[in-house]
Formats: C-alpha cells, sequence, structure tokens
C-alpha cells in the first residue's frame, strides 16, 4: 500500500516537472501577442538565421506594432511602428537601453564592447570616453581628412574601377582608423588594414544569429566540453588576434603620445587616462569597438547606394542633372555644397529607407516592466526595434519596395503626403533612446561626401555579360553580415564621366589631398610608402 502511495507521489512528481518543461516556451499572459509557440523552443525554431528582420516584418503585418516572440523561457518584444519604438525605445529609454547578455562574446570582449555592453556604469565610461571623439563640433575638425580621404575614394576608383567595392571598404576603414589611432591605410592591401579587416568579419560572423549556440537561452549549453565546443576555441583565437592588433595600435599610440605627438582620439585618451579611469586594456576595447562598428557601416552604406545607382539609371540621371547644374565639371564638390544638393541628399535619404543598415536595429533589453498598448513588456524581455518594418509600412510610404528619392522631396520623412509623421525622427536608421548611435555625425558627413564626389565623378551601371553583352541584372537584395546590411560583393561597370573630370580628381588627389593625408601616414609599409611617392609623383 505504502508503495503504491510512492509510486503515485513519483508520478505525480515526474508530471509536474514534464508539465514545467512543455511549459517553457508558451507565451505568458499579458505579454503582446505572437505566433504559435512550440514547447520548450517558444518561437525559437521559426526565426530565421539568415536576414530575420524579413521574417520580423511578416509578423509585424500579421500581429501589428507589437508582438511577442518565445525563445525558450526568455521573451523577445518587436516594436515595429514609429509611435511604439519612440514610446517604449525612446520615451522609456531609461528602462530600455541595456543590451541582452552575451556570454559567448564575453568570452572575447570581458563585457568592455560599448556597443554590446550592458547598460551601467561601465557603459557611461565607455560612451563618455566615445562622446569625446563623435560629438558634432569634434566631428567638424575632421572634415579636411574626411574631404582628402574621399578624394583619394575617386582616385583608386578611376585608378582600377573593378575594385571599387574594397575601395569603398579602404575608404570607410581608413578614415576611422585614423581618427581614432592617427593613422590611415592608404592601399586596399596596406597590411595592418588587411588583418584588421579579416579579423572583423570573423568577429562578425562570430556574433551572427545561429553562428553559436544560444547559451544565454539554455544555460545548460554552457556546460558541453570545450572539446566538442569550437565556438569556445573560435573566441580564444579572435580575442588573441584582436588583442595582438589593438594593442600593436595601441603601443604606436603610446610612442606618440610619449614623443609629444599625437593629435588623435587614443592619444588623448591615453593623456587623459586617470580622468577616463580605464586600464590599457580597457582603452583597447574601447578603440577596437568604436573602430568595429564606425568601419564597415560606412562601407556598406556605399557599396549598397552604388548597387542602387548601377539599378536605378533614371534616379542616377537625375543626381547627375543636378550635380551637373549646381556644381559644373570644372570643380569636385565639397561638403558646403551638400545644402544646394536636395536631390542627393534626398538619394541618400531613401537609400537608408531602401536598403536599412541595420535593419532590427541593436537588441536591447529592459531592465523592469516597461507598458505599451496595455501589454506588458517584462523586465529581462529583448527588444527590437524593426526600423525595416517602418520604413517598408505602405500605410506610410507610397510604394514602399519602390526606389524613389523623390518621396523625401515631398515630404521630410518621405512618408505619403497627410500621413502622421509626428512620431518618426530623421536619425531613426541610427537607433534609439540612450543607446542611439553615437557614431551619426561622422556618418552622414561621410556619405554625403562620397556620394556627392562619386556621382559628379562616374557613372554607374550594371556589369556586362561578356559573352552576350548584355548587362546583368543586379540584385538589390543580397546581402551578408550579421548586424549591418552588406550588399555581397557585386560587379558593377563604372565610367569617368569625361576626361576633364579625370583630370580635376588626378589633380586634387595629387596636390590638394596630399598635404592632409599625409598627416596620418605613419609607420607605413615599405610597399605603401613607394605606391605614395609613385601616384603623387607621377
Ligand atoms: C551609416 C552608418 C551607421 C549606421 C546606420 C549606424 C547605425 C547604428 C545603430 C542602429 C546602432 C544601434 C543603436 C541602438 O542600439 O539603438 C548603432 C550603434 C553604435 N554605433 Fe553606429 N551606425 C553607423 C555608423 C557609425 C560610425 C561611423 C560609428 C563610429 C565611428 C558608429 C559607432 C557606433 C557605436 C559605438 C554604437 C554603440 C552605441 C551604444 O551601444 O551605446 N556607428 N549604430
Amino acid at each position: 500500500m505504502y508503495a503504491v502511495e510512492i509510486a503515485l507521489a513519483a508520478a505525480a512528481a515526474v508530471l509536474v516537472v514534464c508539465y514545467r518543461i512543455l511549459r517553457i516556451g508558451s507565451r505568458e499572459n499579458g505579454l503582446p501577442p505572437g505566433p504559435a509557440t512550440s514547447p520548450v523552443f517558444g518561437n525559437l525554431l521559426q526565426i530565421p538565421t539568415k536576414d530575420a528582420y524579413r521574417r520580423f516584418t511578416v509578423w509585424a503585418k500579421d500581429f501589428g506594432d507589437i508582438y511577442s516572440l518565445k525563445v525558450g523561457p526568455g521573451t523577445i518584444v518587436v516594436l515595429s511602428s514609429p509611435a511604439a519604438i519612440k514610446e517604449v525605445l525612446d520615451k522609456q529609454s531609461a528602462y530600455t537601453s541595456d543590451r541582452p547578455p552575451m556570454a559567448l562574446a564575453d568570452l572575447v570582449i570581458d563585457g568592455w564592447s560599448l556597443f554590446l555592453c550592458r547598460y551601467s556604469d561601465r557603459w557611461r565610461q565607455l560612451r563618455k570616453a566615445a562622446q569625446n571623439l563623435l560629438a558634432p563640433t569634434t566631428v567638424k575638425q575632421y572634415l579636411p581628412l574626411q574631404e582628402a580621404e574621399s578624394t583619394q575614394l575617386q582616385f583608386d576608383i578611376l585608378v582600377s574601377p573593378d575594385k571599387f567595392y574594397a575601395h569603398l571598404n579602404r575608404f570607410s576603414n581608413s578614415f576611422v582608423l585614423a581618427i581614432i589611432f592617427g593613422k590611415r591605410s592608404p592601399r586596399i592591401e596596406t597590411p595592418s588594414a588587411k588583418a584588421i579587416s579579416a579579423v572583423i568579419v570573423r568577429w562578425d560572423e562570430f556574433l551572427g544569429p545561429g553562428a553559436t549556440p544560444p547559451v544565454d537561452i539554455f544555460p545548460i549549453l554552457q556546460w558541453i566540453p570545450e572539446r566538442f565546443a569550437p565556438w569556445i576555441k573560435e573566441a580564444r583565437e579572435i580575442r588573441r588576434l584582436q588583442t595582438a592588433m589593438y594593442s600593436e595600435l595601441m603601443d604606436e599610440c603610446q610612442q606618440r603620445t610619449d614623443a609629444g605627438d599625437g593629435n588623435f582620439f587614443m592619444a588623448d585618451v591615453i593623456r587623459d587616462q586617470q580622468t577616463h579611469g580605464m586600464t590599457k586594456d580597457q582603452m583597447r576595447h574601447l578603440a577596437g569597438a568604436i573602430y568595429e562598428a564606425g568601419s564597415s557601416t560606412g562601407s556598406c552604406f556605399l557599396q549598397g547606394l552604388v548597387l542602387l545607382l548601377a539599378t536605378y539609371p533614371e534616379v542616377q540621371a537625375k543626381a547627375h542633372a543636378e550635380i551637373d547644374r549646381v556644381i559644373g565639371e570644372a570643380r569636385s564638390p565639397v561638403y558646403d555644397d551638400t545644402e544646394s544638393l536636395p536631390y542627393v541628399r534626398a538619394l541618400i535619404q531613401e537609400a537608408h529607407r531602401f536598403r536599412t543598415l541595420v535593419p532590427l536595429s541593436l537588441a536591447h533589453r529592459a531592465t523592469r516592466d516597461v507598458h505599451y498598448n496595455g501589454y506588458l513588456i517584462p523586465e529581462g524581455a529583448t527588444l527590437f526595434g524593426n526600423i525595416h518594418a517602418v520604413f517598408h509600412d505602405p500605410e506610410l510610404f507610397d510604394d514602399p519596395e519602390t526606389f524613389n528619392p523623390d518621396r523625401f522631396l515631398l515630404t521630410q520623412h518621405g512618408t505619403k503626403p497627410g500621413v502622421d509623421d509626428s512620431n518618426l525622427r530623421s536619425t531613426l536608421i541610427f537607433g534609439t533612446g540612450r543607446r542611439i548611435c553615437p557614431g551619426m555625425h561622422l556618418a552622414s558627413v561621410s556619405a554625403i561626401l562620397a556620394t556627392m564626389k562619386m556621382l559628379w565623378a562616374f557613372e554607374f551601371r550594371p556589369p556586362l555579360d561578356p559573352a552576350t553583352g548584355q548587362a546583368i541584372k543586379l540584385d538589390i537584395h543580397a546581402n551578408h553580415g550579421a548586424v549591418a546590411f552588406c550588399p555581397i560583393p557585386f560587379k558593377c561597370d563604372i565610367r569617368c564621366r569625361s576626361p576633364a573630370r579625370a583630370e580635376v580628381i588626378r589633380n586634387a588627389f595629387k596636390v590638394d589631398a596630399a598635404s592632409t593625408l599625409s598627416a596620418f601616414e605613419y609607420n607605413l609599409s615599405k610597399e605603401d610608402q613607394e605606391w605614395l611617392e609613385s601616384v603623387r609623383a607621377g
């Protein structure tokens, strides 16, 4: 009899445990609606590891501007309208500015990456230091260097148009490297720049969805023995490579600072080490994170822009016409021309809308219960501001799948005339609340300079099929990258618009840009030096 009671109690206990396990992944009461869940996994298996933002936007159509996804025991809340994003991520940013924990990423950066850092005193410390580099007033000082680097961009594309994709990488990386570490990379083959890019690609892949097991959702996965967990080996290797390359750059900065040289960010950070209260390792992380966040975003945007220009010749023709009318052929555009080129500005806004660079922004995390429209966003929930869904909402934008810069000439945010756009802001592409991109001023200047100069100089066409002579259709939606939406390398038929323009570019690169650029040509390789001497003398 006694044995039967024990057996019944054990069976009941097993049932309760099974019930509890199977309840994992179910949507709790009060959460916003969302797609049906499966036991244990919730919606985890429905979230694609590639281009998840597309599925997120489809779900926004099905479930509205706030919906939830269950990933195991965790909750994701996706906000897909300007009002929801403003209310939750901007206005309540005191409670929605954390980042989700990333145990595996921390094996690489020890929690010291500005863009992945938890909302904490550490983040405030990093952000304050970054502000010194990226505040609008400081950014103005970089204008001569940005002008000169974009002149080199014109020169590089003129000389080897087939390598335009790599030239855009160099342009973006070199400039950010120069303002942080006081050292530019003059060629796409510059050895240090190549090494840094390779590590950044590896790190980006490591952070990509599906690249590593979801240990933050199912902590039990952390106990997988290291010999069966290649991702741990990869984390250690990335950490080793990052440490080696940033330490080398930091050591150079230290030597220059000691020698009284150093009109660049890391020199200031080293000089003010006491004020910033950071160790050498932490300074290295600060510099590395800003470099990683700032270099590839710029090139991804410009590569996407070239893709769009080649695909939409009628848009390109309008931009050319405006530039020709305002600037003419005798000189290349400069930053001060921006105000006189409304169509080019609209083109940049539309490129950001159409190919939203960071479609889901970066994940935020709620640090306390937050409410929106009667729904609960529980403490600990991961939050995504689905910028892509906003920019592709047919209620807001006329024919959103058409690339049409004119919409930004019609209304401030490109929305349909008469639509309430009071919750939109032009900086939405740069994220939200206290975590908004600190590099946005720098990025905006780089984008307009490079766009004006490329349009003035070149015509971009789809590549020709060597066998048929016919234009090859470009895929404007093919992309790679874990966070930023970057076009997969593609070919483009690029031609200088006239011999007179080619001459202006050559002179500007050899004469005007040389003195500005050479101030950042530090400790160059022999090959880099020889190349610079030959192109400047030539
Ligand atoms: C077109 C270019 C760029 C775009 C579209 C962009 C977009 C973004 C977005 C969406 C975020 C996430 C904001 C959030 O969590 O709500 C972000 C964060 C960040 N961006 Fe940018 N960015 C660009 C260029 C840059 C540049 C040039 C730099 C620096 C040189 C930079 C540095 C950062 C940093 C450090 C963060 C992390 C901020 C934090 O977590 O507090 N970005 N960016």
